[in-house]
């Protein structure tokens, strides 16, 4: 178990959604766990005029997303907690003065005996990154003299690869690269961290992990919601920022690299900056024509009610052409994935919510058996959510005469170790920057070598030159023209709607 120290941690931001859905969330479990430190604190720092009462209540007491968790927790575990929590209102403007709000820290620093050990995370909108990081230094806040300095920063990290490498910069201006830590909460999610162990605690997969055994590599991220109340947001980002950019190429990066020569945060990192380098970048218009996919779901019916299309959702340009769907074919530049074709997609409104990674393999190069169906190959699924799990398809010798084939399925469920907790990504990537660990949290060369790859394709589709914007049916799996993209063994992978009701549906197959 690693030490966490006696510390601060003081969020920018704090009236906002973050803050109440995930990052109070997970430090309650982190307290009720008893993973805080004896001495912690929280403060919280905003424009809203909000006592240290009404902070309290409204990120714990009255927290729609506490509700539950308070009846199993009790009321003496909450308010214990709860008292740990402070506010100070910063006024008008996140570009001020930091001194009033350098005298509320000394004083929870002593009141609390916390060490001048701080973490401040920045869930402000982006625009302020920059802002709260430089004003902490003119008051002096950044400095590591009596006790350390961390800085948590959320996504999006940019808006292209130019705003990455200038907020990198100007992040550097006030904090040491070991200091920030860059959020992407797919990191935090166990099963995203298990590709880890998959591919490097055992020996039967590795060998096979190449261009040799691995036909082509499929990743799907698909959300069964819409843009909800975020339209605003959303329709100034667009699927490939929002999801592709980091958390869809976070994926791709445990895929794609090499074994790290240990389990330390910068072996690790290395090999994920390496592996994200070698990503063909798409340069020509023709290739970007070829490999690259969007659409925008329109309105349609779910299960007999009616659902917006996107263009109709609030805070949406009526003609927007921001994508809520995007596919993309690519390759990766090294000895390992040589013509290997990877296909990445994430959407919102399909027919469920689920992301995996799906290797498939190469067919045996000699048929001696007769095969059902038309798949011969082996395929790994890597579920990351919903039902955690991992799952190996291969032929089997259906009973009876003669050698006929069929797939069958091997599978792990992650429910299967109930009596082991799983933190909740955020818990777990706050408890990491308690204890200094950033291997979960993605270093400045990572973003840029991530927007490197994205950036001319987001260039593509702004220029509007022969770009196609698809529309699909909210409900369905995307725009039938996405299996074009697929070349010569078949079509996406579309789990099954129903994942539970379909009794004919095994969750994994
Ligand atoms: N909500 C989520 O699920 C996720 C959020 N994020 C990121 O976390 C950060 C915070 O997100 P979230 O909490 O949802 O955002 P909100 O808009 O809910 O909250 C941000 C807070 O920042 C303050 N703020 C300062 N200036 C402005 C401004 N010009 N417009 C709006 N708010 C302002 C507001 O507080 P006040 O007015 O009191 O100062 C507000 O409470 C963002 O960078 C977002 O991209 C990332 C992943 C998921
Ligand atoms: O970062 C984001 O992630 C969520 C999806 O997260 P998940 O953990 O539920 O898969 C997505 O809805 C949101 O648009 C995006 O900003």
């Amino acid at each position: 178990m690693k030490k966490t120290d006696n510390q601060m941690l003081v969020i920018f931001g704090a009236s906002g959604d973050l803050t109440a859905r995930k990052l109070i969330p997970g430090l309650f479990n982190l307290h009720l766990a008893g993973h805080l430190p004896k001495n912690f604190v929280v403060l919280g720092a905003s424009r809203s005029d909000l006592s240290d009462d009404d902070f309290r209540d409204r990120v714990v007491h009255k927290s729609p997303y506490l509700k539950d968790k308070i009846k199993d927790a009790g009321d003496a575990k909450t308010k214990a907690f709860a008292n740990k929590l402070y506010y100070e209102d910063l006024g008008k403007d996140y570009d001020t003065d930091y001194g009033d709000l350098r005298k509320r820290v000394e004083e929870l620093k002593d009141k609390h005996d916390t060490s001048g050990n701080i973490i401040y995370y920045l869930s402000t909108p982006p625009t302020l990154y920059e802002t709260v990081a430089k004003n902490l230094a003119d008051a002096e806040m950044n400095t590591q003299n009596h006790g350390w300095k961390r800085l948590i920063v959320e996504k999006p990290f940019g808006y292209s690869l130019e705003t990455a490498k200038n907020l990198n910069k100007g992040l550097h201006r006030f904090f040491e690269e070991h200091q920030i830590y860059r959020i992407d909460h797919y990191l935090g999610k166990e099963t995203v961290q298990n590709l880890l162990v998959t591919r490097f605690a055992n020996s039967i997969f590795e060998p096979l992990w190449n261009r040799n055994y691995i036909h082509h590599v499929e990743i799907t991220n698909a959300e069964s919601v819409g843009v909800e109340k975020r339209g605003g947001y959303y329709d100034k980002s667009g699927a490939l920022r929002d999801m592709f950019q980091n958390h869809l190429l976070q994926l791709v990066s445990l895929v794609v690299m090499e074994p790290p020569i240990g389990d330390d945060a910068e072996e690790i990192r290395n090999e994920k900056v390496k592996a994200l380098k070698s990503l063909r970048v798409m340069k020509d218009e023709q290739t970007l024509y070829d490999n690259t996919i969007r659409a925008q779901y329109v309105a349609s019916e779910i299960k007999g009610e009616k659902v917006k299309g996107y263009r109709e959702e609030e805070g949406v340009d009526p003609n927007s052409t921001t994508e809520t769907y995007a596919a993309i074919k690519f390759y990766v530049d090294n000895w390992r994935w040589h013509g290997i074709p990877f296909y990445v997609r994430t959407a919102k409104r399909m027919p469920t919510k689920v992301t995996e990674i799906v290797i498939h393999f190469k067919e045996p190069h000699h048929q001696i058996f007769q095969e059902s169906g038309m798949h011969r190959d082996n395929k790994l699924v890597i579920r990351i959510q919903p039902d955690e799990g991992i799952l190996i398809k291969f032929g089997v010798k259906v009973p009876g005469q003669g050698f006929k084939v069929e797939r069958a399925n091997m599978d792990f469920y992650y429910s299967s170790l109930a009596e082991t907790y799983v933190m909740e990504a955020y818990e777990r990537l706050l408890l990491d920057a308690m204890q200094g660990d950033a291997t979960l949290y993605a270093r400045a060369d990572e973003v840029e070598a991530a927007w490197e790859f994205v950036d001319p394709i987001l260039n593509y589709w702004k220029s509007g030159k022969d770009v196609r914007m698809y529309g699909y049916a909210a409900g369905v799996w995307g725009p039938e023209n996405a299996d074009d993209l697929i070349d010569d063994r078949g079509m996406w992978r579309n789990p099954g709607e129903n994942l539970a009701d379909d009794p004919g549906y095994c969750v994994i197959c």
